[in-house]
């Protein structure tokens, strides 16, 4: 079993600008192989938190440590490119400073290598976000950092995108922090959601945040509900008409399995 690695750890960390504080007293531990999502109302401080822990934002008050030495690949929300201006994936990627080799590769590791001499101009909205998690990839990062990565990509590209996030974390161990506003996705992808309105409301493994009442006041009680469907413990089968026979451990317990059949 591998040593758990403390990658950054905020200590009451606090930001205000002219007004009341746009993060207040955030407690939170990184730690490699980690993947926290970040959801929260607009305005609730989640880019704001992201950018202090990309050291792009100076806290008002607390503290953030960051593990010596560790590289942090970060996925933009959007990127913005002069279109008049040609700019192949291979050239953007190499815009890193990395040797073509380890751009070639990085591009690999995000399934769309078919695309290195591509117009950048041309991608659609789930191949772009796959060459901006190339582009963060390329410096072997300890921690990814990503801004809604699934902005612009179908729902199809979004379970394949977050998939890859999983794969990625698997297979190069790193952290991962997200920001995403798809909550079903992130309740599937994620090992640790923070509920964030200024303060942290709440946060623990997806299956367990949908019944807090901090997240049900923060998201009501329709999403809290349809986040706990989603999730519960899936023991059961159902007939080809939806009808709910019992699997091997206790019947499904949930009114929706019996009321609607199928979920
Ligand atoms: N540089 C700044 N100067 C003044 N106010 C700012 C600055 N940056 C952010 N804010 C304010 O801080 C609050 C939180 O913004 P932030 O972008 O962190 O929220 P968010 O949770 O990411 O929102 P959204 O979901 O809408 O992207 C907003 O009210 C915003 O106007």
């Amino acid at each position: 079993m591998l040593m758990t690695e403390c990658l950054v750890t905020l200590k009451n960390a606090t930001v205000r600008f002219d007004g009341p504080p746009v993060i207040d007293g955030i407690n939170l531990t990184l730690n490699r192989g980690d993947i926290v999502t970040i959801i929260g109302p607009n305005g609730a401080g989640k880019t704001t938190l992201i950018k202090s822990i990309l050291s792009i934002q100076k806290l008002s008050g607390g503290e953030i440590w960051l593990k010596p030495g560790a590289r942090i690949g970060y996925v933009p929300q959007h990127l913005i490119l002069q279109p008049t201006l040609p700019l192949s994936v291979r050239r953007f990627l190499m815009l890193t400073g990395e040797p073509e080799a380890r751009c070639r590769e990085a591009l690999a590791q995000t399934g769309v290598s078919h695309l290195f001499d591509a117009s950048i101009h041309h991608l659609s909205g789930g191949e772009k976000q796959r060459v901006l998690i190339a582009r963060a990839l390329a410096r072997n990062p300890d921690l990814l950092v990503l801004d809604e990565p699934a902005q612009g990509v179908d729902i199809n590209g979004q379970a394949a995108l977050y998939d890859l996030i999983r794969t990625l974390r698997d297979q190069l161990q790193c952290g991962v922090i997200m920001i995403s506003h798809d909550l079903h996705l992130v309740m599937a992808a994620t090992d640790q959601v923070i509920c964030l309105n200024q303060h942290i409301c709440c946060s623990g493994r997806p299956e367990d945040i949908s019944a807090d009442p901090a997240f049900i006041e923060t998201f009501g009680q329709q999403v809290a509900e349809s986040l706990a469907v989603y999730h519960h413990h899936h023991n059961h089968q159902h007939t080809l008409h939806g009808d709910v026979v019992a699997g091997d451990g206790d019947a499904c317990q949930h009114e929706d399995c019996h009321s609607h059949g199928t979920h």
